[in-house]
């Protein structure tokens, strides 16, 4: 028998084929090696549909984060490499302002959070560059805003994905970053219930991606990056402090941010990374995202539509200790400063490197109904609103953060109410849409924040 199973005799054939006993053998013959090409045929087309299909499961997926995945290429992402785009990111991250000067790879730089941290660095005279894969998980058209809104102030936001090893280390070839601020992330709570790959893919691959990079990066960069509120998870210690429990997360997007806070253990200890890891609380403000409570009801309030408001048991209020951008801007930019420095080089130890963990909050909750009357009040519209009991989507019913650890060490104080805040973001709001449907192309012409 050869490969296919077909028989190596043509008179063998003949036999286990009694039913072409008539036939003339120089028929059969033929019959046979026409059997046996298409045999073939058919082993090497399964072979070939075998490993297609193989090479694309085996991919790295292309979605997530504010910055996640290999493929570039099939994700329709601008190349990279070659002169041109080496001198871009060795100019974006070039230190304007010595000594003291830093040079940061801000990941999920097209992000909320990301964008606002990766223009204060450049403000201040720190060579910044962005990274941002820009996947759909809400409007591209906002992120593409904000890495305009980068561009002008000189922050090259590269189009990649923190899972793109090969690009990674391109990028630490070229520039030796002194900071990487680690923002790339699948953000939202709900969301995991949809699509919980995702948040594997960018918050768990992708974190240790980022973090094998800085490891191997000589000399090796100091990481600060986001973890989140929603680690504590069932916690009911109030306020929420670095020191309580956070091993009994409420969704699979705590439960990867809490993975997380492991991994970075593992780095430091193991490679003298220095890391410190920010949980933020509800992170709010001008250029948010539009899968925030506070940035959809917004919306919805506008259009006439209803909103639905979370309730606990027995109509409990539902609270979130809702913190504006520019504290958490303020938070980011001194957890850079303290971050201290990564002790090794070429993939070594060469002795202890810090590990932190900081709460960045507002230390006051408001209910959920709280915020959306200032909601009402701000826009001077009526909200069509709907009081449902908490669907079991991964949401805790309060938070809550202590925020003495990050006071002490980082002189973080965070300055903005709510009620502030708001109003701040309801002006960037109908500025940023109103002029996005009258096309004159100049929608986010400044930072209101
Ligand atoms: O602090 C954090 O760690 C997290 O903060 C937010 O998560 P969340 O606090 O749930 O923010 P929203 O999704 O904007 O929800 C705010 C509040 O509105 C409530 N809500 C949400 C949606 C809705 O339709 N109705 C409603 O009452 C939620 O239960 C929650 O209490 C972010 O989405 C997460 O990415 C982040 O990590």
């Amino acid at each position: 028998m050869d490969v296919d199973g077909a028989p190596s005799t043509p008179g063998k054939w003949k036999m286990d084929k009694p039913l072409h006993h008539h036939r003339h053998p120089r028929l059969l013959l033929h019959r046979w090696h026409l059997h046996s090409t298409l045999s073939k045929l058919a082993f090497w087309s399964l072979f070939a549909l075998a490993l297609f299909l193989a090479f694309f499961l085996l991919s790295p997926r292309p979605h997530a984060s504010s910055a996640s995945s290999g493929g570039r290429r099939s994700l329709g992402m601008a190349p990279w490499g070659g002169p041109a785009w080496e001198k871009r990111v060795r100019l974006s991250a070039r230190v304007r302002r010595q000594p003291g000067g830093k040079s940061v790879l801000v990941t999920g730089a097209a992000g909320f959070v990301g964008m606002h941290v990766a223009a204060a660095l450049k403000r201040r005279g720190d060579g910044v560059l962005g990274l941002d894969n820009f996947n759909g998980y809400y409007e591209p058209s906002l992120k593409r805003a904000r890495q305009a809104l980068l561009e002008r102030a000189g922050v090259f936001v590269v189009e990649g994905d923190i899972n793109d090893g090969p690009l990674l280390r391109k990028l630490f070839d070229v520039v030796p970053f002194t900071h990487i601020v680690h923002l790339a992330a699948q953000a939202g709570v709900r969301h995991a219930l949809e699509d919980p790959a995702s948040y594997v893919h960018s918050n768990v691959a992708g974190l240790v991606s980022v973090l094998e990079a800085a490891k191997s990066a000589d000399p090796q960069p100091a990481v600060v990056w986001a973890s989140s509120s929603s680690v504590y998870g069932l916690n009911s210690h109030v306020p929420f402090s670095e020191a309580d429990r956070t091993d009994r997360p409420a969704s699979l997007y705590a439960a990867t941010k809490k993975a997380g806070e492991e991994i970075a253990h593992v780095y430091n200890h193991i490679y003298g990374l220095a890391i410190t890891g920010l949980r933020f609380f509800t992170v709010y403000g001008p250029w948010g995202r539009p899968d925030m409570a506070y940035f959809f009801f917004t919306r919805d309030i506008l259009r006439g539509k209803s909103i639905s408001i979370f309730e606990g048991p027995d109509h409990a209020t539902v609270a979130r200790d809702f913190t504006y951008i520019d504290d958490i801007v303020k938070g980011c930019v001194a957890a850079v400063d303290h971050a201290g420095k990564s002790t090794g080089s070429g993939g070594k130890k060469r002795g202890p490197a810090p590990l932190r963990i900081y709460n960045l909050g507002n230390t006051s909750p408001v209910p959920v109904a709280d915020l959306v009357s200032i909601l009402e009040q701000l826009l001077k519209a009526k909200a069509v609103k709907k009081f449902v009991k908490m669907p079991r989507n991964g949401d805790v019913p309060f938070t809550h953060a202590n925020i003495t650890l990050a006071q002490k060490e980082l002189g973080y104080h965070p300055k903005t109410g709510l009620q502030t805040g708001l109003k701040k973001f309801i002006r960037w709001y109908l500025d940023y849409y109103t002029s996005s449907l009258s096309k004159n192309g100049s929608r986010g012409r400044s930072m209101s924040s």
